[in-house]
């Protein structure tokens, strides 16, 4: 299927839509300008830099957000000011993915089946690209909900898509052709790191990098509790932890060091970094993480099931 400039329509805006949208306008709006089209009234985006044309084709021309509230509607309007086109209700479904050419699914993993079946969405999906975020659906659900025409691609992102910080990984079905997978992998990669696995591995993603974030903000203001305990104004606290969990990620991710060596690193034969560590392996702490993500994955595979 022709992937050149292709409007994408976020099926289903909230949290995760608007942080897909909100990186990708915004990792275009360095050389390129976004700007609203008065023939079809959905964000285009015009390119005045001379980059690289097979990467310009992969592009986005436009987005359009759907929800299901007209309330929504009205407030993501306000968030997304006019470079995205935003439709309601079912009927929105319907105009929304006929007039795109990429189908982002950001409902909730419980609508998705109803939000595909609907009267009009299917027809509308034909020679379509549709690309699901919803945790614990599967690929084989979202071909049953479709009809062989469409392509089908799983993603799993994270809300730091926001700040182009993401992390996200792809999963495709026996059918997705490269240059679908392609067009996906470059989307996300724009909106941080973005890596293909096989489907297997999706449940232990959206765990681990999915709910990922909130996981570490616990971490992040339990270590700011601390320093507040021992004195620090609460928005210095926050800020020295948050920047001590970036940097450590960051040392991790660019030199490639294993995490237990800059502990080591940090830690002076009889100082205080050893006594820290002692206390944290008292409570228990890499266990209770390493179950965290392993209860969350659980529950993740659960998450595309009919409720009985
Ligand atoms: N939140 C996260 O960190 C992550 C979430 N995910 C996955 O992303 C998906 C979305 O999560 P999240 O963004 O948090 O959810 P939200 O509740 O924030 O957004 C869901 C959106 O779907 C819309 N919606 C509901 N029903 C319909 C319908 N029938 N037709 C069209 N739109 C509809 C809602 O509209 P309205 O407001 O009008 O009801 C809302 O805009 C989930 O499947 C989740 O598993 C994946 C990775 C991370
Ligand atoms: O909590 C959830 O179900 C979703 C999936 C990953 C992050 N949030």
């Amino acid at each position: 299927m022709p992937l050149n400039r292709p409007t994408i329509c976020v099926l289903g805006c909230g949290t995760m839509g608007i942080a897909i949208i909100r990186g990708t306008l915004d990792s275009m709006s360095g050389a390129d300008s976004v700007q609203c089209s008065p023939k079809s009234s959905h964000a285009t985006v015009a390119n005045e830099s001379g980059s690289d044309p097979e990467e310009d084709l992969l592009r986005p021309a436009g987005f359009i957000a759907c929800v299901s509230h007209q309330e929504s509607s009205v407030k993501l309007k306000t968030i997304l000011g006019d470079q995205v086109k935003v439709l309601y209700g079912e009927a929105g479904n319907v105009q929304g993915v006929s007039e795109a050419d990429v189908i982002l699914l950001c409902t909730k993993p419980q609508v998705a089946k109803a939000v595909l079946s609907a009267p009009g969405i299917q027809e509308a999906l034909t020679d379509k690209l549709l690309v699901s975020i919803c945790a614990g659906v599967t690929i084989e659900q979202l071909q049953s909900w479709t009809t062989p025409t469409t392509t089908v691609i799983r993603a799993m992102p994270n809300t730091p898509c926001k700040i182009r910080e993401g992390m996200t990984v792809l999963s495709c079905g026996p059918t997705t052709d490269a240059q679908s997978m392609k067009f996906t992998s470059n989307i996300f990669s724009t909106l941080g790191r973005c890596r293909i696995l096989d489907e297997k591995h999706l449940d232990a993603v959206t765990a681990l990098a999915g709910s990922g974030p909130a996981f570490a903000c616990v971490m992040l203001e339990a270590l700011a509790d601390g320093g507040v305990m021992m004195g620090l104004p609460r928005d210095v606290a926050t800020e020295l932890a948050a920047q001590v969990l970036q940097g450590a990620a960051r040392m991790v991710l660019t030199t490639g060091a294993h995490p237990a060596a800059i502990k080591d690193s940090v830690t002076t034969p009889g100082g205080c970094t050893i006594a820290g560590l002692l206390t944290m392996e008292d409570g228990k702490i890499r266990s209770t993480l390493a179950r965290t993500i392993q209860e969350a994955a659980t529950v993740a595979s659960t998450l595309g099931r009919d409720k009985k």
